[in-house]
């Protein structure tokens, strides 16, 4: 499988201001420091230029894009919009937009297409609920999910999946590493089933409840190519030290 840099992104969601600037910049410091350690940071859009201006090596993404390369659809912004404004990547899927939004797996693929046609990469976002847990089934439902959600253009190094169970966001719970690791071990399968080899080359992130207590254990079980966090990823202090325990 080939090897790639641990990715750490924090996902901010509907959160910070401009004034937020100097926590990036403490992450940019950090990643300055961390050039073997990939680090993302993606702020609600409003924040995405400024952000760009203040990175450095810090990757800055977007939250969400629309399928659609212009037109009337009011509120949304396409792919070529947030890659303007100084995003290199957006996060797809999540299970927030899937609920919120009504976001389908198809609607996901073709959000997934619209950001490799701009020449930009995504996070796609999958994950179960606290009830398909429950029934025994996570495994099965979260890669049906993936396969219907995978764009057809998805070999490539510009694709990562964000297995988030929806139980585990800002919860507080997290999944015994076994599950994680067989949940990750049966998302890898299915990434090589669609694209061939080229799936080893897709960085499969875990997202829920992701903090400095627990980012040692869980970014050292196998296949996990990085975290996507979110509440632990508003402070540098909660952020910073997620960053220091990925392997390397
Ligand atoms: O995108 C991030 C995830 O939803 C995880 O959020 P959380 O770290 O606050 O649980």
């Amino acid at each position: 499988m080939a090897t790639l840099p641990s990715y750490i992104v924090g996902n901010w969601k509907m959160n910070g201001s401009a004034a937020d600037v100097v926590v990036l910049q403490a992450i940019a410091d950090a990643a300055a420091a961390h050039p073997d350690i990939e680090i993302g940071i993606c702020p609600p859009a409003t924040l995405i230029g400024s952000f760009a201006a203040a990175a450095g090596a810090v990757r800055i993404g977007a939250q969400d894009c629309h399928a659609r390369a212009s037109g009337a659809h009011t509120g949304n912004l396409s792919a070529a919009m947030i890659r303007e404004a100084g995003a290199t990547y957006s996060i797809i899927g999540h299970s927030e937009r899937r609920a919120d939004q009504g976001e389908t797996d198809a609607d996901v693929a073709a959000k997934a297409e619209a950001l490799h046609a701009a020449g930009m990469g995504a996070i796609l976002c999958v994950g179960e609920t606290l009830d398909e847990r429950d029934s025994g089934n996570a495994i099965a439902i979260v890669t049906a999910q993936l396969s219907a959600s995978l764009p057809a253009s998805a070999s490539g190094d510009w694709l990562s999946v964000a297995y988030e169970p929806v139980w585990a966001i800002g919860t507080g719970r997290v999944p015994v590493s076994e599950d994680i690791a067989a949940m990750h071990a049966a998302l890898r399968a299915t990434l090589i089933e669609k694209l061939g080899e080229a799936g080893n080359g897709v960085r499969i992130l875990y997202g829920g409840s992701v903090n400095p207590g627990n980012a040692a254990e869980i970014l050292g079980i196998a296949d996990v190519g990085g975290a996507l966090v979110g509440g632990a990823s508003l402070k540098a202090e909660t952020f910073l030290p997620i960053i220091e325990a990925a392997p390397r």
